[in-house]
């Protein structure tokens, strides 16, 4: 497991070099960030028809990310992605009933197997004559170029396929932590999810990270123990750590027989039968048997728990099971049903998808435990005109149409691919939809399903189906298409900002325009990539979750869009908060010559809570300050947010609130309230303790026992904190740490050095913090210093 995981850090650090700039190194300047330069948002609507000098040309500085350039929150963060279904191509024949639907996601810790159970499910399901395998480079869900060299899921794969009737749409989810947004586009869009584990390294910090994101968005789960083949199985230790680590409640369905290379099937305590592969090839056939008379007590055993736990959710069955009459399978069934669907318990199954057992026993447990749309509380949205107004669509083809925009994708062949789920109604080629949070309508060009890399054209989506659109103009992730007639906003899905950046440039002057292009490109499929542009300084700069995440941009850059780059070293993103209220009053005036320019306001600045963003309110009484100069002081305000006063990095959790002013009858203007604004935040903002924040990321080494001394030095020299140490199978050590990301870079390539490679780390974003006061200083130089150069 170890030495997996090194391997394919050690990858990524390797073409980490040219991040390091060991050839060319590309500095990066805080004055992308300085109040000097002015930001201009490049709107998703007009990528189509600008060009690259609209894009660039004048501007100073311009900078494009799809959530931005919609409007929407700095604060908010997620977002989705994922399948689609579709029926046969009659219009709006309904095929499969809705309550046979299941759209699901397998979600896992890196390397649990999630790539190898889809492929497998795909195969079982006969959607797949032959099987890829993830080591070979030939997984169908894998199938961009990077992801099949690498061995690592990077974007959500989706396809739809059948089983006992039923449609079950799956998505194939990242595991590394720099991909985390395409999990949260997964999960908004999913009804129930398959939360895997390998049964060697049991619960592993991503997969605390997704089980908690599904827990967000109230999805439905069942566990799969994979590996059980692997040298070091324990599903009995991996069921504790669910609970132990997860804080949830596991209903054991099934119990191994025997394990690592004596593992040949499961105990299903439901039918009380046993499972048995004859062979562990592909396609091995499996037979129902009795139980081996070994495991017969801790079967019965598993099995009394189980009962205990399902008759609690139905009086009937409580009062029967305590006059000693166990329920029968369909009731079993129906409760085990129930309790998944409204998390009750999660039922935990085990197997080995590679070895090819306990893949046509999950997919029953999808099928039976695992929710329809119609399961489900009906979506709830607003009315676009009046936010207040709260609007339910439930999952019914008779409803108005509705579906939330999850995914963009570029696709060499169709061009932009938008995809959607439909949570009511139905969609047909050639129709117009109203995208509802921009109030714009948008044709129906062509409506296709999608199956990993390749595509069929369909006529209709209906209720619950995922679909891929073809040739939309307006629409970017998050967004809610709707009926013309009856629009709804849906719950939209939020984004994480970047935490990292690195300043790019094109090998040769000639391609900027390709970069440009290739950016926006990007941009547009994965709002957790931003970029910008500072003309005055010539320099591209590009944010993202991580090294391997922009790495990987790098690379698309190169092979998709033809454009070799150099890059600088990465650096942090910073952000500026305050840590005391203060309040200030700003008066512009100028008089010259002609009319003048008057506007006096005074601004309260509070700190608010971690996550909250930036906020605006108003307390103005008696029209000290007239209502049509107010959009000028918020517009003021909401400038200076991207180029706070210490290092001009983005503001975040901060609420201004403009409590007084007054105005003149002749020299008042939206203009002068907005400059008044300006004066005010920088004022303002230092009188309210400013202080810098950087993002601290949870780190976990696992390293054998002779090089632990090293590896705590090494953290702690890197202002680690160590939280815990631990074992893990294999008598390796575990340390637990907090680290500042700042301090993270290239660590894969030192750790490496450090245990000769026998040791793997990963980590994830834990919170943001203040930094020390002598880095704070060091930065703020830093900005002078390049504002003066
Ligand atoms: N022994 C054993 N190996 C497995 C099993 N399932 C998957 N693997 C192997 O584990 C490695 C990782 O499998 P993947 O399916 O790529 O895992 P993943 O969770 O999709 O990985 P990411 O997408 O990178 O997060 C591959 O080498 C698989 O062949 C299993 O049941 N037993």
């Amino acid at each position: 497991m170890a030495a997996e995981s090194v391997t394919r850090m050690s990858s990524a650090a390797s073409s980490l070099c040219n991040f390091n700039g060991s050839k060319r190194s590309v500095p990066i300047s805080s004055r992308v960030n300085s109040s000097r330069t002015r930001t201009r948002c490049v709107k998703v609507q007009s990528l189509a028809s600008a060009s690259m000098s609209e894009l660039f040309g004048n501007s100073r500085l311009c900078s494009y990310n799809a959530s931005r350039s919609s409007g929407l929150s700095q604060k908010t963060k997620k977002n989705g992605f994922s399948v689609f279904a579709m029926a046969a191509a009659e219009e709006e024949k309904r095929t499969v009933p809705l309550k046979d639907y299941r759209n699901i996601g397998i979600m896992a810790h890196i390397d649990a197997g999630k790539t190898t159970t889809t492929e497998r499910v795909l195969y079982y399901t006969g959607r797949n004559y032959k099987i890829g395998e993830v080591h070979e480079g030939t997984a169908t869900m894998d199938w961009m170029e990077q992801e099949q060299e690498r061995g690592i899921t990077i974007t959500s794969a989706a396809t739809t396929t059948f089983w006992n009737k039923h449609r079950i749409n799956i998505i194939d989810t990242p595991g590394h932590v720099d991909f985390t947004l395409e999990v949260e586009r997964a999960l908004r869009v999913l009804d129930g999810a398959i939360c895997l584990f390998d049964s060697v390294a049991g619960v592993e910090p991503q997969s605390e990270t997704v089980w908690r994101q599904a827990d967000k968005y109230g999805v439905p789960r069942i566990c799969f123990v994979n590996k059980m083949d692997r040298l070091g199985a324990n599903f009995f230790r991996t069921r504790d750590m669910i609970i132990s680590n997860l804080g949830a409640k596991p209903l054991v369905l099934q119990i191994p027989i025997g394990s690592e290379d004596t593992f040949k099937g499961l105990v299903d305590l439901v039918t009380m039968k046993a499972v048995v592969w004859s062979g562990e090839e592909l396609g091995a056939k499996f037979s129902y048997e009795d139980i081996p008379a070994d495991l017969q007590e801790l079967a019965e055993e598993y099995r009394a728990a189980m009962i205990e736990m399902v008759v609690e959710l139905d009086d009937d069955a409580m009062e029967q099971y305590l006059e000693g009459v166990e329920p029968d399978e369909e009731t079993i069934k129906k409760l085990i049903r129930k309790g998944t669907i409204s998390a009750s318990f999660v039922p935990v199954l085990c197997g080995s998808a590679f070895k090819n057992k306990g893949v046509q026993p999950l997919l029953d447990a999808v099928v039976d435990y695992l929710p329809s749309p119609v399961d489900l509380p009906p979506m709830k949205g607003t009315d676009p005109d009046n936010p207040e107004l709260i609007i339910e669509r439930g999952a019914s083809d008779d409803e108005p149409f509705s579906g939330l925009a999850f995914k963009i994708m570029n696709d060499s062949f169709v061009g932009s691919l938008t995809f959607v789920r439909v949570y009511s109604g139905k969609l047909t080629a050639g129709s117009y939809v109203l995208n509802a949070n921009k109030g714009k309508k948008e044709r129906i060009g062509r409506l296709l399903e999608m199956h990993a890399n390749s595509r069929e054209d369909v006529k209709t989506a209906l209720t619950g189906d995922i679909v891929a659109l073809a040739g939309l103009k307006d629409t970017i992730t998050g967004e809610t298409l709707s009926d013309p007639e009856k629009p709804v906003v849906l719950e939209r899905m939020d984004f994480p900002d970047p935490v990292i950046k690195v300043a790019i440039e094109p090998k040769t002057k000639a391609d900027i325009d390709k970069m440009a292009a290739g950016l926006i490109k990007l941009a547009q499929e994965d709002p957790s990539f931003h970029f910008s542009r500072d003309e005055e300084i010539n320099q591209t700069v590009i944010e993202g979750m991580g090294e391997l995440h922009l790495e990987i941009i790098v690379d698309r850059l190169k092979r998709e869009f033809k454009v070799e780059a150099n890059v600088g070293a990465p650096q942090v993103n910073y952000r500026e908060s305050i840590s005391r209220t203060a309040e200030t009053k700003y008066v512009h005036k100028k008089q010259s010559g002609g009319s003048g320019q008057f506007a006096d306001i005074t601004v309260r600045f509070e700190p608010m809570e971690a996550g909250g963003g930036y906020e605006f309110k108003s307390e103005i009484k008696g029209g000290a300050v007239p209502k049509e100069y107010i959009p000028g002081v918020m517009k003021g305000l909401e400038e200076c947010m991207s180029n706070g006063v210490l290092a001009g990095f983005p503001v975040v959790d901060v609420r201004a609130v403009l409590v007084d002013g007054s105005y003149h009858d002749v020299d008042s203007s939206v203009l002068a309230f907005q400059l008044a604004a300006r004066g005010a935040f920088r004022e303002g903002m230092r009188k309210a303790a400013p202080q810098l924040l950087e993002p601290i990321m949870k780190v976990e080494v696992v390293t054998p026992e002779e090089h632990l001394g090293d590896v705590i030095g090494d953290l702690n020299s890197r202002r680690g904190q160590i939280n815990s140490f631990g074992d893990k199978p294999g008598g390796l050590k575990v340390v637990d740490a907090l680290v500042p990301l700042a301090e993270m870079f290239s660590y894969v390539s030192t750790l490496r050095g450090m245990t000769k490679g026998r040791a793997s780390y990963v980590m994830q974003l834990a919170k943001f913090d203040v930094v020390p006061q002598h880095i704070q200083n060091q930065l703020a130089t830093k900005k002078e210093e390049t504002a003066a150069a």
